[in-house]
């Protein structure tokens, strides 16, 4: 199986309400779409999400990453020499960690596809059902705790807290949501890096000392102030995730090193696509810390590649925030993972078994 072609798109798919954090509001996905082509008619799909705020990638510099200088590096070679095509997608230019990621998840797709086994068989295999948690934005009082008993009426266990806008106000949300919750769902805050550390530990003590004890506490300081998580970490009983923070395994390993966090949050957009994720869940595991799979803005196509890595890792990935395509108003994707409220399932197909993607518009060379 030799790859022809690698040809782009773009994806808009509107989200059912706007997703708000401390970093941004946005209200659809807009992503792009890679499909690598071979001489044997196979296809592999990959999705890259332009999230700017946090890796730093544009719909401009991934298209560009991925046309001018990733794409040449692989056309006429084998797909079967996985980890030397993985090795040329990371070493053909520095960060750009989203158009690495959509690439090596087509690729991925592709090798499953040449062995005619569901992706994660290929990653050591697993049970193919997983159960995912939802974010509620950052909204006013009201509105998140309408959102955060909707989300429990529909079987969420799990709530994904946007806060960090003002601790103040973020204390009056988290303790009306806890209230009006009445411990039908765990909670999961994701403050993006929007408090000092001071002010993290203030507000998770407060809300300790009320009897409020969240799942975990997410990104609560700026990305590069690991020396700020460490400060949080210490001095709260709530386990502490470190998402912005980490991207790849040197900050992992550092992070590590400082004991500056309980939990890292993987996310293909940030490690740059599947091989240093699971590089982060075994760096992780050696050293008993816990992980979680997460999610930008995307649809099924790379959310269903995380799902499968998170299924062949549940031993020590075991937190799940991928409910991008839950987030979205209608579904883009045909075949292979489904989404229904909180349970994740993956199908008995070849690769991602992506059989189809609707309102997919080409990008021209
Ligand atoms: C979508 C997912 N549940 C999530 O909350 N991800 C955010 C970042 C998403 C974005 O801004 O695109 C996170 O964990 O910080
Ligand atoms: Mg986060």
């Amino acid at each position: 199986m030799k790859i022809t072609d690698i040809t782009l798109g773009m994806l808009r798919v509107p989200l059912s309400t706007p997703f708000k954090t401390a970093l941004r509001t946005v209200e659809s996905v807009d992503d792009i779409i890679v499909s690598i082509h071979t001489d044997s008619g196979h296809v592999g799909h990959g999705e890259a999400a332009p999230t700017a705020v946090i890796t730093g990638d544009t719909h401009g510099a991934i298209v560009a990453a991925i046309s001018t200088v990733i794409a040449p590096r692989l056309i006429g070679r084998e797909v079967a020499d996985l980890n030397a095509l993985t090795h040329l997608v990371q070493t053909a230019l520095a960060r750009n960690t989203s158009a690495k990621a959509a690439v090596e998840i087509a690729l991925y797709d592709l090798f499953a596809q040449l062995h005619g086994a569901p992706l994660y068989r290929i990653l050591g295999g697993g049970n193919p059902v997983l159960s995912t948690d939802i974010t509620i934005s950052v909204n006013d009082v009201d509105t998140m705790v309408a959102d955060a008993l909707s989300a429990v009426r529909r079987g969420y266990e799990s709530l994904k807290i946007k806060i960090g806008t003002d601790p103040a106000k973020d204390l009056e949300r988290v303790r009306e949501i806890h209230a009006a919750v009445d411990g039908r769902a765990s909670l999961r805050l994701d403050a993006n890096q929007g408090w000092t550390p001071k002010q993290a530990v203030r507000a998770i003590r407060q809300l300790e000392d009320a009897g409020i004890h969240a799942e975990l506490l997410e990104q609560p300081v700026k990305a590069h102030d690991l020396a700020g998580m460490k400060f949080v970490t210490d001095r709260v009983h709530t386990p502490v995730m470190a998402d912005e923070s980490v991207f790849g395994p040197v900050e992992l390993i550092e992070l590590i090193r400082m004991r500056a966090a309980d939990i890292v949050n993987i996310k293909l957009m940030k490690s740059g696509g599947l091989s240093n994720a699971i590089k982060l869940a075994d760096i992780a595991g050696l050293h008993g810390m816990d992980c979680a799979i997460g999610c930008m803005i995307e649809t099924g196509i790379s959310v269903a590649a995380a799902a499968h890595l998170a299924v062949a890792k549940a031993d020590i990935i075991t937190k799940v925030d991928l409910d991008g395509p839950s987030l979205c108003a209608w579904t883009p994707v045909e075949g292979g993972v489904t989404f229904d409220g909180p349970r994740i399932s993956i199908a008995d197909a070849p690769g991602l078994g992506i059989r189809a993607i609707r309102g997919l518009v080409a990008l021209q060379d």
